[in-house]
């Protein structure tokens, strides 16, 4: 019985709440993306307590009962459990749903790039070896970043596949996601990006927004290094999924944007997560890129962009 009910929820969106959001700590945004397995504890402190005021109704949320058990006693991060303020969780009035995916940064790119395992080759035992490796520094990551999540939510937290999503968050689970070392029909193997993964979430759960947190505050009409970079406001895609710049008006009515990618970025960079944000568009969610740890990132996160000095790219369908 049990069983069969999980099942509906599983296959059935409807029988699940809506989900309101879902949002990509991304590896620049919470690594220090150049520097070998380097955490930016600053901005994920400050992207979870975001994520935490953007999913409680109407400001504070009361005492913070940590849920990390995995603490030792006499840990000076504080208690192992804090049983009493467990009984006050009910009353807080999180919204859960909201997904988290987020990417490797300097956890498992190096690994990947060095290897090659982003263009398959599984006979190699360099390859073989690099998707080891990757997996071991991003799941690091991902202990990591969950761990942060779980200090300051009141709220389980679960690495799922996707068969597990919906009844995660049925249940009042915040689905934790990443990108991988995975296996592949094509090239044998390859590295996913937590940008595609979003992608196929999005078509799956049909959120009300999509926000790509990063360190740059959102798409440039060139790479931010460059003073004279414009920062493209608004971006509006088209029904074939073609788009174009509304926001600015660029001089010279310049219509692409240039873009660099890290040499040891396996999955693209920023040129994939904004066809990934206009496939979602396409699908009439709003996508929204700012940058982490700012008051930009929590009116992303709470879903309000809409007043002029909101600073960030939002990405929309034109219909
Ligand atoms: N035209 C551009 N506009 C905006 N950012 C750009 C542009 N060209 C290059 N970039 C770079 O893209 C980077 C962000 O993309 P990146 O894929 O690294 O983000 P992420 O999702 O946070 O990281 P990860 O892929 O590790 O999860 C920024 O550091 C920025 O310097
Ligand atoms: C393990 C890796 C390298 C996954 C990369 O995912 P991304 O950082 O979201 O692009």
């Amino acid at each position: 019985m049990a069983e069969e009910a999980a099942q509906e929820q599983q296959t059935d969106p409807a029988a699940s709440r809506p989900v309101r959001c879902i949002v990509k700590l991304g590896g620049a945004a919470i690594t220090n993306k150049g520097e070998l397995e380097s955490i930016d504890a600053a901005s994920l402190r400050s992207a979870c307590a975001q994520l935490r005021q953007a999913m409680s109704h109407g400001g504070a949320a009361g005492k913070v009962v940590g849920m990390d058990w995995s603490r030792r006693p006499g840990d000076p991060t504080g208690p192992v459990v804090d049983v009493e303020g467990l009984s006050e969780m009910g009353g807080l009035g999180l919204d859960s749903n909201f997904v988290v995916v987020h990417g490797a940064g300097s956890f498992g790119h190096f690994q990947a790039s060095r290897s090659g395992v982003h263009k398959g080759g599984l006979h190699s035992t360099l390859v073989k070896a690099g998707f080891v490796a990757t997996r071991i520094s991003v799941t690091s990551l991902n202990q990591e970043i969950v761990r942060a999540l779980a200090r300051v939510l009141h709220l389980q937290l679960e690495s799922v596949d996707a068969s597990q999503i919906m009844l995660s968050l049925h249940v009042g689970f915040v689905p934790v996601l990443h990108g991988d070392a995975v296996l592949d029909e094509l090239l044998d193997c390859t590295i996913l990006s937590g940008d595609v993964i979003i992608r196929h979430l999005a078509q799956l759960l049909s959120p009300k927004y999509v926000v790509f947190l990063t360190d740059v505050h959102g798409v440039y009409d060139r790479p931010p290094s460059d003073p004279n970079a414009v920062l493209l406001r608004e971006i509006a895609v088209d029904e074939n999924g073609s788009w174009s710049i509304v926001k600015p008006a660029l001089k010279g009515n310049k219509k692409g944007v240039e873009i660099s990618v890290a040499a040891h970025d396996t999955t693209g960079g920023m040129e994939t997560k904004i066809l990934e944000a206009a496939a979602i568009a396409r699908l009439g969610v709003d996508v929204y890129i700012t940058k982490v740890g700012t008051e930009h990132s929590l009116r992303a996160l709470e879903g309000d962009t809409s007043s002029e000095d909101w600073l960030g790219t939002v990405i929309r369908s034109s219909r």
